[in-house]
């Protein structure tokens, strides 16, 4: 088992990855306050995965909230249902919230624990890779608004994140897919020897080999750990983890969190970021299609269909979280494995960026 460890303020917790985690009662037992525990999950991750878990935690009373299967249930009309049901069962300050599932299911449990009585501890057990290299470590918690994505919502740390690699044997392969869209995303935010190691090994990586599988989650879960002890509540260097992001949460969008996965709409997020720095002479051509390669390698979209409307999604990104004026905040790269922070695009450079990645 190999351990990563997130240290933010007075608050420090480990990320362990290794197999079989899930059903080790007493890895997940130290991290429980109290004999009550929610275990919030979905009925496709239930069916997998519940049962071992119980057995986990068999000393425990545990309660089950099933929340449905979908980004479209990442909102406040679920969140109100999960309060409603601890309210019901009488859970108490120090009972624990356990998130069983991908991102979805761990951004909207670990609000909820952050909103139950002003806060209560909670669990990562992520099952995507999506979840194990990114939204289980760093505390951003949200739900979506209809005008744009993870609107509301909270930075609140878990207790612990339990990565077990066997959960991803299930993985549908457009999950896994889209989770490598945010692996990648560490190789162009700061790492460049990770993202030829994932141009190196994509055949291994897609075949799921297990060595190259856990040494490329560990290392995304390191660089998330010193970004975000860096800088827990994005006032500066945190933001490099949103590269592709503000293009990407506006495709999420138009196409009503349905069309496409976040990983998906990062990776055209992403393509679009590049071809705007690449227009603006901040990196070469040949990045730019050596990243696109990579994308493909990984059955990732890098396009929009050529029906966008790029003023759409341009209004979308005026939503975002990063901007603090009326200038849109972007991550750029400026050079392999380097990306920098800026506004100085306007909104024709962003929207020809958009066009430019049209079908
Ligand atoms: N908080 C953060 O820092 C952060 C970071 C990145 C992404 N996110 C959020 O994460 C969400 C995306 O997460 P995701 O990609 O995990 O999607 P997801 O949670 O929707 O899970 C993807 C699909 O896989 C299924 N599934 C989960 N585990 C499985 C398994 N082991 N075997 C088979 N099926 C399984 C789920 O039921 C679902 O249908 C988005 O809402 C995104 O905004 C948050
Ligand atoms: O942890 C972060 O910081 C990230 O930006 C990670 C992203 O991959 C993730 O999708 C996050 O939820 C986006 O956050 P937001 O602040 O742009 O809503
Ligand atoms: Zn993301």
């Amino acid at each position: 088992m190999k351990q990563v460890s997130v240290s933010v303020d007075n608050h420090q917790y480990p990320i362990f990855i290794g197999e079989n985690l899930l059903s080790s009662g007493s890895l997940i037992s130290d991290y429980i306050a109290s004999d009550q525990v929610l275990i919030v999950t979905n009925p496709t991750v239930k069916e997998l995965y519940l049962q071992p878990l119980k057995d986990a935690l068999s000393s425990f009373q545990v309660e089950v909230f099933e929340m449905s299967d979908g980004e479209v249930f990442k909102s406040l009309e679920t969140f109100e249902k999960i309060m409603q049901q601890m309210l019901l069962k009488g859970f108490r300050r120090n009972a624990t919230i356990v998130a069983l599932g991908g991102g979805v299911v761990g951004d909207l449990a670990g609000f909820s624990a952050a909103c139950y009585q002003r806060g209560i501890p909670f669990v990562q057990v992520p099952t995507t890779l999506l979840a194990m290299v990114d939204s289980s470590v760093g505390g951003k918690t949200a739900v979506n608004h209809p005008l744009a994505k993870n609107m509301i919502g909270a930075f609140y740390q878990p207790q612990a994140v339990i990565a077990d690699l066997t959960c991803l044997s299930s993985l549908p392969a457009r999950e896994f897919s889209a989770g490598m869209a945010e692996v990648i995303k560490y190789g162009l935010i700061t790492d460049f020897t990770l993202f030829e190691f994932i141009e190196q090994q994509s055949t291994a990586l897609l075949a799921r080999d297990a060595k190259a599988l856990s040494s490329i989650i560990e290392r995304c879960c390191q660089i998330k750990a010193e970004v975000v002890n860096a800088d827990e509540r994005e006032q500066g260097v945190r933001a490099i983890l949103n590269l592709g992001h503000t293009f990407g949460h506006a495709i999420e969008k138009a196409g009503n969190y349905r069309h496409w996965l976040h990983g998906e709409a990062v990776a055209i997020g992403t393509m679009m970021a590049f071809q705007l720095a690449c227009c603006h002479g901040l990196i070469e051509q040949s990045y730019v299609e050596r990243l696109e390669t990579l994308f493909l390698a990984f059955n990732l979209p890098t396009k929009v269909p050529s029906s966008t409307n790029a003023d759409e999604l341009f209004e979308t990104m005026r939503h975002d979280k990063k901007n603090i004026s009326d200038k849109i905040r972007l991550i750029v790269p400026n050079g392999l494995g380097t990306v920098i922070i800026t506004e100085q695009f306007d909104r024709d450079q962003i929207t020809q960026a958009i066009t430019s990645c049209f079908d």
